[in-house]
């Protein structure tokens, strides 16, 4: 996938050509998918989203929808920020995690195995934590752009549904500030208890935002110098997956709080970058709902969750098969010989 990227100029101007030549969906692919889903055994509409999730996947697509090999991504990266205590574990916890999903003993593992999902973990360099944002930016332009170029490898072996997750400890911390620094508001705006922080660590973590926006302020009006200030390792590589996918057609299912914050630095770029994901739950982690609602995405499910890994979106992509099925599985009234309405 890196021969989507060059080697002149500045490396986030790669980026940026790529975002202008993303490919809009479809419209004839989605409007076939619309006349069969009309001729289908069942009430127009009665299967309510799951309709329109079949069609929005063969608008981006681009034919009949179709998922035969879904993967689920996951990124995982270290914070220097972590060293201020704004999480309820340490950050030797995201190596430890990664030899977890190796061995099958994850959350992630046990979904990826109940809907038939591949599993694909990306670790990016976590003996070398990304700079503390309350102190320094996370990363500088070349390191930022080259991970979002590593994420790009989450297309290799041509899935046909990407589903975006992470693991890296304190980055709900990240996350908060990615936010804080896209679309405003202060650290209390944004943060939550991620792993399980106390009150008084709830209120670290919103003060240690506090400090990453007030030092990184004056710099923070390009959505991708917001990324390589105030992000991580594992948010480049998932807006590199994102906005990889869109070029290779390839429909994305995002994850919790964390992915929905990575997405967001394409979606400041340019409104209609994430027109080809869905948002595969809301989290709990109470910054989430609140971005979903800025860029106007309606997550598919509400259940609680606030563990990270992908689980939202593979959750979600179980739903998304059982969408594809009905669509392609199901008999017309014709073929089947039932009646349709009067
Ligand atoms: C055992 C364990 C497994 C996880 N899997 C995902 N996360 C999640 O928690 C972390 C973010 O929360 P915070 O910002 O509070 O550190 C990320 O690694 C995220 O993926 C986990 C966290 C733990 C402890
Ligand atoms: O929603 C998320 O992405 C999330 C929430 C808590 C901990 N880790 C991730």
């Amino acid at each position: 996938m890196s021969d989507l990227m060059s080697t002149s100029g500045l490396p986030f101007d790669d980026i940026r050509a790529l975002v202008r030549q993303m490919p809009g969906p479809d419209h004839a692919a989605r409007h076939e998918a619309r006349h069969r889903q009309e001729r289908l055994t069942k009430p127009s509409g009665s299967l309510g989203r799951l309709e329109e999730i079949a069609e929005w996947l063969a608008a981006w697509q681009r034919r009949a929808p179709a998922v035969t090999r879904p993967v689920v991504a996951i990124f995982a990266g270290n914070h220097g920020v972590a060293k201020q205590g704004v999480s309820a574990f340490p950050p030797e916890v995201t190596a430890q995690m990664v030899s977890n999903f190796a061995a099958g003993g994850a959350a992630i593992n046990q979904i990826c195995a109940a809907y038939d999902l591949g599993l694909k973990v990306f670790d990016l360099a976590l003996d070398m934590p990304t700079g503390d944002i309350s102190e320094e930016p996370a990363m500088d332009e070349k390191g930022c752009a080259a991970t979002m170029a590593f994420g790009m490898e989450a297309l290799t072996g041509e899935p046909d549904l990407l589903c975006i997750g992470e693991m890296g400890i304190a980055n709900t911390t990240i996350a908060a500030a990615l936010c804080a620094g896209l679309f405003g508001g202060t650290g209390t705006d944004w943060v939550g208890k991620g792993t399980g922080l106390d009150a008084a660590g709830l209120a670290r973590k919103a003060a240690v935002v506090d400090r990453a926006l007030a030092l990184h302020g004056a710099h923070l009006a390009d959505p991708l110098e917001v990324l390589r200030r105030l992000g991580g390792r594992e948010l480049a590589a998932m807006a590199g997956a994102v906005l990889a996918a869109r070029m290779q057609n390839v429909p994305v299912i995002v994850d919790g709080f964390v992915a929905t914050a990575a997405a967001a630095v394409l979606w400041r770029l340019d409104p209609a970058a994430l027109d080809h994901c869905l948002f595969g739950h809301v989290s709990a982690e109470p910054g989430h709902m609140k971005l979903l609602q800025a860029m106007g995405k309606v997550p598919l499910l509400a259940l609680g969750m606030r563990l990270g890994e992908g689980t939202g979106a593979a959750l979600a992509a179980g739903l998304v098969k059982a969408a594809v099925a009905c669509h392609s599985g199901m008999a017309t009234f014709d073929a089947a010989g039932v009646s349709d309405r009067n």
